[in-house]
């Protein structure tokens, strides 16, 4: 795992808008493994801004996202169907629709919805790149402390420290769904590539937790040790703390 901190968010943002960048242009089939989360909105500020200066065409790019709500419809303003669309879809083009892939939330058998998924992941993967963010308590995707590093894409109960953070995007915190379909930890670790983006104080001790390099289902992020190819992009935000205990 190669930890990097470059100081300020808009370079860790723009560090991982362009690794994305550079995937696509080194193969126009590639398939990008999304995320959401605030986290990711100025990546994907950044990397509409270089696919337009670039006039890339994204036609025959595959995306997967890593995780969708249950219990609220597709498009609503807080889903992650939503937001991708707002932030990143919308804005260019040549996107294929057919192409562009995210567990569907509202899913009448959300059983068939989940194998559905990965199955799919299986038949047009393994991912090129993955990019990541990380909860506050150490979560990727939607996997929270505890969940098996085998586990494959399911539906996943939303911790009170989930709930409570994502409660921002909401009116009230009792709107945030309890529960959602997630990529498995096993699911996410198939990418070839993994970059996972981290700035702000919020997420520092996560962060801390991640660097002490101990391997644990409490922290789910640490199964990323797992993996030959992961970055961790950092700010001094996030990074800092860690310096502070050592
Ligand atoms: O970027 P945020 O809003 O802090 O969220 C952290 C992570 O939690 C999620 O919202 C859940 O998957 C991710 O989308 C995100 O990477």
């Amino acid at each position: 795992m190669k930890i990097i901190n470059l100081g300020s968010k808009e370079e860790a943002c723009h560090y991982v808008a362009n690794e994305l960048l550079k995937q696509i242009i080194s193969n126009k089939k590639s398939v990008l493994g999304l995320a959401t989360g605030g986290t990711m909105v100025r990546v994907y500020e950044q990397l509409v801004n270089l696919i337009r200066i670039n006039e890339i065409d994204l036609s025959e790019i595959t995306t997967f996202n890593l995780d969708e709500y249950i219990g609220i419809d597709y498009d609503h303003p807080e889903s992650y169907y939503t937001y991708m669309h707002d932030v990143l879809f919308n804005h260019l083009p040549t996107w294929n629709e057919e192409k562009i892939h995210l567990p569907n939330g509202s899913a009448e058998n959300l059983q068939e919805e989940i194998k559905r998924y990965e199955d799919l992941l299986d038949k047009e993967g393994p991912v090129d790149v993955q990019i990541l963010g990380i909860g506050e308590n150490g979560h990727i995707g939607f996997n929270e402390p505890g969940t098996s590093f085998d586990s494959l894409t399911s539906i996943v109960g939303l911790t009170q420290s989930t709930i409570e953070a994502n409660s921002r995007y909401f009116e009230t915190k009792e709107e945030v769904p309890e529960q959602a379909i997630s990529m498995g930890i096993h699911s996410i670790l198939k990418a070839k590539r993994i970059i996972l983006l981290a700035y702000g104080p919020k997420k520092a001790d996560a962060i801390r937790k991640l660097l002490t390099g101990e391997i644990t289902t409490d922290l789910p992020a640490s199964a990323l040790y797992n993996h030959p190819n992961v970055e961790v992009i950092l700010d001094n935000n996030a990074y800092l703390s860690e310096q502070e205990e050592i």
